[in-house]
């Protein structure tokens, strides 16, 4: 897997999945396989753009689950083939809407995977109607655990702050 930092790369073609994707937990873990896996359907190569801290520890302290070097490690795993790691710094979190999707028109996208709640762009300006008018989006359906809850990265925090290691552990699925 290549890594590059924002704005550096151009592809022909690309299937891509957008995230902070803190932990690379299971819910992540699916965005990610169905990200490979039509990327290889399409013929072209599959690319995760992530965000270095996860904005919600830039915004809030969240703790962070996995440091940079773990969570690339964690893509590369999955099979994708390049990922982008955004600096998450103050001059970043005031870039438009606009400008963050012609970084991504150079990556000619065939598809880009989020959630239905993801949001970009200066004041979290930009959301996935935006991101539609311009690109295929494909929307993400969320991942349960076994008592019905979504997980998320917030989730395992919470898990994590409470002592429940063998809950987070298994949210995470990397053990
Ligand atoms: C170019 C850019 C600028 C951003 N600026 C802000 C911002 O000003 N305020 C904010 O709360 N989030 C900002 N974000 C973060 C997004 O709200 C969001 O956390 C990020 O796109 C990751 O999506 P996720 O939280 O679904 O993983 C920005 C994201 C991007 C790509
Ligand atoms: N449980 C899940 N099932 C499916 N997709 C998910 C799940 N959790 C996150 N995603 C998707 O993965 C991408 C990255 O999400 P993000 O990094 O914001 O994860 P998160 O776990 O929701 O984090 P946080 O709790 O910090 O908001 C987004 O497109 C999001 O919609």
């Amino acid at each position: 897997m290549e890594t590059h930092t924002e704005g550096t790369l151009t592809l022909s073609g690309s299937v891509i999945a957008i995230g902070a994707f803190d932990g690379v937990h299971k819910g992540h873990q699916e965005v990610i396989r169905q990200t490979v896996r039509r990327s290889r359907m399409l013929g072209v190569p599959s690319l995760v753009y992530t965000f270095d801290p996860p904005p919600r520890h830039y915004f809030s302290g969240a703790q962070i689950l996995t440091p940079i070097e773990e969570k690339v490690s964690r893509i590369a795993m999955l099979g994708v083939d390049h990922v982008v790691v955004a600096r998450f710094d103050e001059s970043y979190t005031k870039r438009s809407a606009s400008s963050f999707v012609t970084e991504l028109a150079r990556l000619h996208p065939l598809c880009i995977h989020v959630g239905n709640d993801f949001q970009f762009g200066q004041n979290r300006e930009g959301n996935v109607e935006l991101l539609a008018r311009h690109f295929p989006v494909q929307i993400i359906e969320p991942v349960h655990c076994p008592d019905g809850k979504t997980i998320s990265s917030t989730r395992i925090r919470h898990l994590l702050s409470q002592g429940e290691t063998q809950k987070t552990l298994s949210l995470l699925g990397w053990q």
